[in-house]
């Protein structure tokens, strides 16, 4: 048997050699950037830095109807525990997550455990908690406003376009937010209700508001079937912020419980009816029993459809043309470790780095290499200028040595220009911020008369020669770009009028 085994073994082997050297193999891995549909490793690497998610809380658990029956009490005495709450979905922020590519778009809580016998209550469903990046902001579509928001934005941001964001009809959004607002506050007063009366009995007030809250819903689900006209998608923008690590916030709650017979005997009554009860009005016994059935289904989680967009957090925004040598500059100045490589885009995503001052620490963040049409999605697209809103100052990276010996890259001043023209395509306004230019590689043969050259034709804005490699003029970037910050520099923005090209 084990001869047989072995030989079967051997088979297989052989077999699967066969068909890596199979032409249909080598055919299907070199057809691979042929095909449309099929993504190109670049690609791939490409950071989701908008998201659209859907989170739903967990329902409640369904309360119990039991009955604890003995000798000497046949009737029984009701001991239906409660249902468990559902969970909730809790945005977290991690360093330890880069963007949104591992994040799914149906995010779902678990459902709280039924009450069963004995007066014991339901699990409470499980959380389900979604890691995100740090420096991530929440807009939201539907649902309400995330809880523990302790860090709301302090920068005035401009909302993106979004179809119809920006003509929805104020009275309208108040009206729906407000009818909104009710409805929470009666779900609240029901369970609050509940908890008071801690399981003794149903007060008549808890039966009117859970009548109430059914009726609001139904007649909202009967509006749902009515066709509307025109639906307005209203969006909030900026809700909440997630800045510091560890950060969470919940983003879809999870519904209370239903309660156990227990906790209304009055309405209880019945299994074994004697015969005198035989004669109750059955149209009583009939609201009864509805009310009783509505009051032990637990309540359903809240559901909120969220746009997540990821903005770095930074001080100095790294900008310039693959290959300028941003990431090596940012190695230099900090003790980041980013990719550096001789060919361009490199880097993939922003790198982060921080510089150290006795008073003060500055964030510089290394954004992926600009080129001439990236507003129009070339190279690595206009993906990552939006890390660039949130800066305040921003470091313009020229290679002076691109044009010079034959080489096909183009003059620093010319560089400055299409940086500039791509930032304010992206965003009008994104390149007027306090800025300075660093004019990297002056080691390289050549590189002093270009950046001579470059100090006549480009005003306004201070211009530091570095040699990011050696790690040369890097103490006096580091305090230009201090005062900066601080606020203490004079520098303009860099536009285009400063800018002189042939
Ligand atoms: N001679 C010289 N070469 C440099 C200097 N700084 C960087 N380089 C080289 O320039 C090349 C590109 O450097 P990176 O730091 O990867 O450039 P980058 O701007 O981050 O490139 P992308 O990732 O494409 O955006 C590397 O081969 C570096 O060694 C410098 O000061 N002098």
């Amino acid at each position: 048997m084990w001869i047989a085994r072995a030989k079967r073994m051997l088979e297989l082997q052989t077999i699967r050699r066969r068909c890596w050297k199979s032409p249909c193999y080598v055919f299907s891995f070199l057809s691979y950037s042929d095909n449309p549909h099929k993504k190109t490793p670049l690609q791939e690497t490409r950071m989701r830095d908008r998201f659209n998610l859907y989170a739903k809380g967990g329902d409640g658990g369904n309360g119990s109807t039991s009955f604890r029956r003995s000798r000497h009490d046949r009737r029984g005495k009701p001991d239906g525990g409660n249902g468990g709450r559902g969970g909730d979905v809790i945005l977290e922020c991690s360093p330890a997550v880069w963007d949104f590519s591992g994040l799914q778009n149906h995010v779902n809580a678990g459902r709280g455990g039924h009450g069963t016998s004995k007066n014991k209550i339901g699990t409470r469903g499980e959380d389900k908690v979604v890691q995100v990046p740090i420096g991530t902001v929440i807009h939201l579509k539907e649902g309400e406003i995330p809880s523990m928001v302790e860090h709301r934005s302090s920068t005035d941001l401009d909302p993106w376009e979004l179809p119809g964001s920006l003509t929805t009809d104020q009275s309208e959004v108040d009206l729906q937010s407000s009818l909104n607002s009710n409805m929470a506050e009666k779900v609240k007063l029901f369970h609050a209700a509940g908890q008071l009366s801690s399981c003794t009995e149903i007060t008549t007030e808890q039966y009117s508001l859970k009548n109430e809250i059914t009726t609001d819903q139904s007649e909202g689900m009967k509006q749902e079937n009515v066709p509307q006209p025109e639906t307005l998608e209203e969006i909030r923008y900026n809700v909440a912020e997630l800045t510091e690590e560890g950060q969470r916030m919940i983003v879809a709650y999870g519904g209370e419980g239903g309660l156990g017979n227990v906790c209304y005997p009055n309405v209880l009554v019945k299994p074994k009816a004697t015969n005198s009860e035989v004669h109750r009005d059955n149209a009583l016994e009939d609201e009864t029993s509805n009310n009783r059935s509505s009051l032990r289904t637990g309540l359903p989680g809240s559901e909120a459809v969220l746009v997540l967009e990821l903005k770095s957090i930074a001080d100095v925004g790294l900008v310039g043309m693959p290959n300028a040598g941003k990431s090596t500059l940012l190695g230099a100045m900090s003790r980041a470790k980013p990719a550096i490589g001789y060919y361009a885009f490199t880097t993939l995503r922003p790198n982060l780095g921080n510089l150290n001052f006795d008073d003060l620490s500055i964030t510089v963040a290394d954004i992926p290499g600009l080129i001439k049409g990236a507003h129009r999605n070339r190279g690595l697209g206009h993906a990552f200028l939006r890390h660039i809103e949130r800066t305040k100052v921003l470091a313009y990276v020229v290679d002076l040595a691109a044009a010079l010996d034959g080489r096909k890259g183009i003059p620093p001043w010319e560089q400055l220009k299409d940086l500039v023209l791509e930032l304010e395509h992206h965003q009008e306004g994104l390149s007027n911020r306090p800025s300075l230019v660093v004019a990297n590689k002056i080691d390289e043969t050549g590189a002093e008369e270009v950046f001579q050259e470059l100090e006549k034709r480009v005003r306004a804005v201070p211009i530091y020669p570095v040699c990011a490699v050696l790690e040369e003029g890097i103490s006096e970037l580091k305090a230009g770009l201090k005062m900066l910050v601080d606020g203490d520099g004079i520098s303009d923005s860099l536009s285009l009028e400063n800018i002189s090209v042939d």
